[in-house]
């Protein structure tokens, strides 16, 4: 969609950042726990929810099928659940956490559930879980597309059982189907058949809350998840900070050599970010975490990386800007999966390191920076919120760079500029 907004002019750091940061709830948590509470048996509370268009899809969504979502206090949601019910249309956006989660879900309805979004949520991927979607007992008419938009004729109830997929394409094919799963009538069984499921931190958040909501999961055999029927009582769910938006919090601090302090990063999570102090840590950071927070600081050397980042590919464009500032090469691989997120990441990546002078290349599944010094110019972010943010960390060291749409970080993070002004003043 073409933007006419003035671009956003990225501040460069006059001197190193210096500065502690509290960042918004996890997208993939809030959409998660939403989902959870509106399957639940009575109604739930959801500590400090995420606010952004993805979170605020989830929740339109959702009221659209008859769940009550309403503001509890400054900062919580409380859920009141009921049993989905048709007619309703679903607008998903572009989040795959909407396209994926809410189709098990609306296939539970009573009534018919229809299913569009942004025109590139008609190209992502969601044919593997409409088939498995087919076999468990649903009705859908897709008009053979295999891709949104799509009508799935709800029936009250969905039959459930064993069903094998190839979950290569999105890990959200898997938790979509777990997530429901103890309200389909014989429980579901899903076996992944294929090239290797990326984002496997992902898959552990569902199963963890699914755990923590009283649902009898049995994940002990590679690529196969059970979930038992029964009830769904999700009570309250606290939501983290999301550390996949830390990313170029973190990397601000790396680049200018600088710190950052992200408070009230979880001890122990499944959140993907969490792999940012390993990450960052080999490109040249120091590490800390305690009471205060995660704590990056730069030494002032940042150093390339080779690494698979199947799992963790949501951190890939901050990764790949922090490389297109680096003394040696990277070579990012594992990620073939993020040519169908938001935009193709990895072309993406590429032609925008490469419009500021860098030198970058695409490989089937992922890609090479090698180290060339970069010039100012226009950062284009194809309606995708982390490449927006990658033009900011890049603009941080590169004079001149100017980030398009900078709005479009409002899918998991609007306070963006807000917060990176606060860090660069
Ligand atoms: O389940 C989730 O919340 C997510 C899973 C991942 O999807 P893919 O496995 O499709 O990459 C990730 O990239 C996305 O941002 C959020
Ligand atoms: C891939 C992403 O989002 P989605 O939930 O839309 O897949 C992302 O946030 O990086």
């Amino acid at each position: 969609m073409p933007n006419s907004a003035p671009h956003w002019p990225a501040p460069t750091a006059a001197r190193p950042v210096d500065a502690t940061v509290g960042l918004p709830g996890s997208k993939s948590m809030t959409n998660r726990a939403y989902v959870l509470a509106a399957l639940s048996e009575t109604p739930a509370l959801v500590r400090r929810p995420l606010r952004s268009r993805d979170t605020d899809l989830m929740a339109g969504a959702l009221r659209a099928l008859g769940t009550g979502i309403a503001p509890h206090g400054e900062e919580d949601v409380l859920v009141t659940p009921a049993a989905p019910q048709g007619p309703a249309t679903v607008d998903v956006g572009n989040a795959g956490t909407v396209m994926r989660f809410l189709p098990p879900l609306a296939a539970l309805a009573q009534g018919d559930v229809r299913f569009d979004g942004d025109p590139r949520a008609r190209e992502r991927p969601v044919g593997p879980l409409i088939a498995a979607l087919r076999a468990l007992g649903a009705d859908i008419d897709d008009g053979g597309r295999g891709a949104l938009p799509l009508v799935i004729r709800g029936r009250g109830a969905l039959r459930g059982g064993p069903v094998t997929l190839d979950a290569s394409g999105s890990s959200q094919f898997v938790s979509a189907l777990l997530l429901s799963g103890a309200r389909f009538t014989e429980g579901v069984e899903v076996r992944h058949e294929g090239p290797p499921v990326p984002s496997q931190p992902h898959l552990d958040m569902t199963v963890r809350m699914l755990r923590a909501a009283g649902v009898q999961v049995d994940s002990g055999t590679p690529d196969v998840w059970r979930v038992a029927p029964g009830p769904v009582k999700a009570g309250e769910i606290a939501v983290e900070p999301d550390l996949s938006n830390a990313a170029p919090f973190l990397a601000a601090a790396l680049v200018t050599g600088g710190r950052i302090t992200v408070r009230d990063w979880p001890r122990a999570t499944t959140q993907p970010g969490d792999a940012l102090r390993g990450l960052f840590t080999e490109m040249g950071g120091q590490v800390a975490l305690d009471d205060a927070g995660l704590t990056l600081r730069g030494t002032g050397r940042v150093r390339g990386i080779t690494a698979d980042l199947r799992d963790v590919g949501e951190l890939t464009p901050t990764i790949a800007a922090v490389a297109a500032l680096a003394e040696t090469p990277s070579r990012l691989t594992g990620i073939a999966h993020l040519r169908r997120h938001e935009t193709d990441r990895i072309a993406a990546l590429v032609r925008e390191v490469n419009a500021l002078g860098g030198d970058a290349e695409e490989l089937p599944d992922g890609l090479l920076i090698r180290p060339r010094p970069l010039h100012g110019g226009v950062f284009r972010s194809y309606d995708d919120h982390r490449m927006a943010t990658s033009g900011a960390v890049i603009g941080l060291a590169v004079p001149g760079v100017e980030v398009e749409d900078i709005a479009t970080t409002g899918k998991t993070l609007p306070d963006f500029p807000e917060l990176w002004a606060g860090i660069t003043a």
